[in-house]
Formats: C-alpha cells, sequence, structure tokens
C-alpha cells in the first residue's frame, strides 16, 4: 500500500496504464517536472504534488501493464495497491483522470477483450464509477492519431457510452500533453469541480 500520501483533503488522481502519459500531464498541471521515459514502468510510487497553503494534491499513480524487466507477481500488486488507493481515498477524489494512449488504446482494449478477460482501461473506468468517482478518460497522444472522431467514437463504444464522443465532452477529452495541448481535459475537469461546488480548485487546472 502507497503511505506517502500528504494529508490533504481534496485530489484529482491521474490513472492509467503504463506509459500512457500520465507523469507527462502531471508536469504540465502543476509546472513541476516528474520522471517519465520511453519505458513503461517509470513511475513507481505515487507523486503527489500539492501547494502549502492549499488543501489540495494532485496524484500521479504508477502505470499498470506491461513493463519490460517488471515480474508478473510485482505488476499485480502495483495493481492490487492502486485498486485499494482508490477504495480508500475515493470520498476524496474529486475527479479521476484516466488516461489512455490514444494511438493503441483500440487494439489493447480489443486485443484484452474476451469471454474470461476483461481489459484494465474499461475494467478501472467502471471501478471508478462503482466506486461514485466522477472520472474524465484523458485521450493522449493525439498527436499521433489522424482520424481523431472515428477514433475517439470507437473508445466511447469500449467503453459503453454512446456515440457520438461529442456528447461526451464531461468524460472524453482528447490531448497531447507533451505539447501542453490539455484544455478539453481542464474543461472536463472543471466540470466536475463545479458540480461539486468546487470552483475554488479552477485555478489548477
Ligand atoms: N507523441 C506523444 N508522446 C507523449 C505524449 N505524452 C507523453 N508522451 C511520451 O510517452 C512516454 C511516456 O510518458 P510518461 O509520462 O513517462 O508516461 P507514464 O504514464 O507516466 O508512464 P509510467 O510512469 O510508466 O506509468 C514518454 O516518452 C513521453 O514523452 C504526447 O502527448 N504525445
Ligand atoms: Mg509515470
Amino acid at each position: 500500500m502507497f503511505e506517502t500520501r500528504p494529508d490533504r483533503e481534496a485530489e484529482v488522481a491521474l490513472v492509467g496504464r503504463s506509459n500512457v502519459g500520465k507523469s507527462t500531464l502531471m508536469r504540465e498541471l502543476t509546472g513541476h517536472s516528474f520522471d517519465t521515459g520511453g519505458s513503461p514502468g517509470v513511475t513507481r510510487e505515487p507523486n503527489h504534488y500539492d501547494w502549502a497553503p492549499e488543501d489540495f494534491v494532485i496524484t500521479d499513480l504508477p502505470g499498470f501493464g506491461f513493463m519490460s524487466g517488471v515480474h508478473e507477481d510485482h505488476r499485480e500488486q502495483i495493481k492490487t495497491d492502486i485498486v485499494h488507493y482508490l477504495e480508500e481515498y475515493a470520498d476524496n477524489i474529486l475527479v479521476a483522470v484516466l488516461v489512455v494512449d490514444g494511438k493503441s488504446v483500440i487494439d489493447i482494449i480489443d486485443r484484452h477483450s474476451g469471454p474470461d478477460e476483461i481489459p484494465y482501461d474499461v475494467e478501472m473506468f467502471h471501478f471508478l464509477r462503482e466506486l461514485d468517482v466522477p472520472t474524465v478518460v484523458a485521450v493522449n497522444k493525439m498527436d499521433k492519431v489522424d482520424d481523431t472522431d472515428e477514433r475517439l467514437n470507437e473508445l466511447c463504444d469500449r467503453l459503453g457510452l454512446l456515440p457520438p464522443w461529442k456528447q461526451w465532452q464531461e468524460t472524453i477529452a482528447p490531448i497531447t500533453a507533451k505539447r501542453g495541448q490539455i484544455d478539453s481535459l481542464n474543461e472536463a475537469v472543471r466540470e466536475h469541480l463545479h458540480e461539486q461546488n468546487r470552483d475554488d480548485l479552477f485555478k489548477f487546472f
């Protein structure tokens, strides 16, 4: 279990598979650099970022999924830790940002869909709903995607949201974190904060 969380009431948490760009997005949101890298599994412990006078923390959770050099047992442990973390702080997490790689997410979901298998991104999306944590799917690396609308409609379909994606701007946010293009995410997060009467946190998004 991760024990490093600062004692803050409100939280926004970034979750998602390894190498999708969570730490890159974290850098864009906070202006502070975190380890990012070409190989999956860079972040092994949560990165928390808080502002001294504010009762608010942004958390970048470790990635889950295939990571070269990381043993299967350890991978399962990380996944279990993430699930426990989300359960424990569900009441504090005002918005969860599920980050996916727009270039590969459909292929990965389809490859892992079967009678006995639920793909991680789909499972996590539904798990967050069960916890009643408002969730935005940040579809990252859109600089690598040509057929934007088609891709985002497919993603809606896989997540059980009726396309077209434009109906779901509070839930589906295409971004290119690496270039700082995250306006759609900021808007979606603000919508959810507003619904919870937390306009005071708009300055962070
Ligand atoms: N093309 C492109 N690459 C990106 C973008 N955002 C991040 N990357 C790259 O994706 C790689 C992984 O980024 P990280 O931010 O380390 O990913 P992470 O999700 O934190 O990975 P873990 O810590 O392993 O879970 C890095 O090489 C980034 O430069 C983007 O918007 N477009
Ligand atoms: Mg990371």
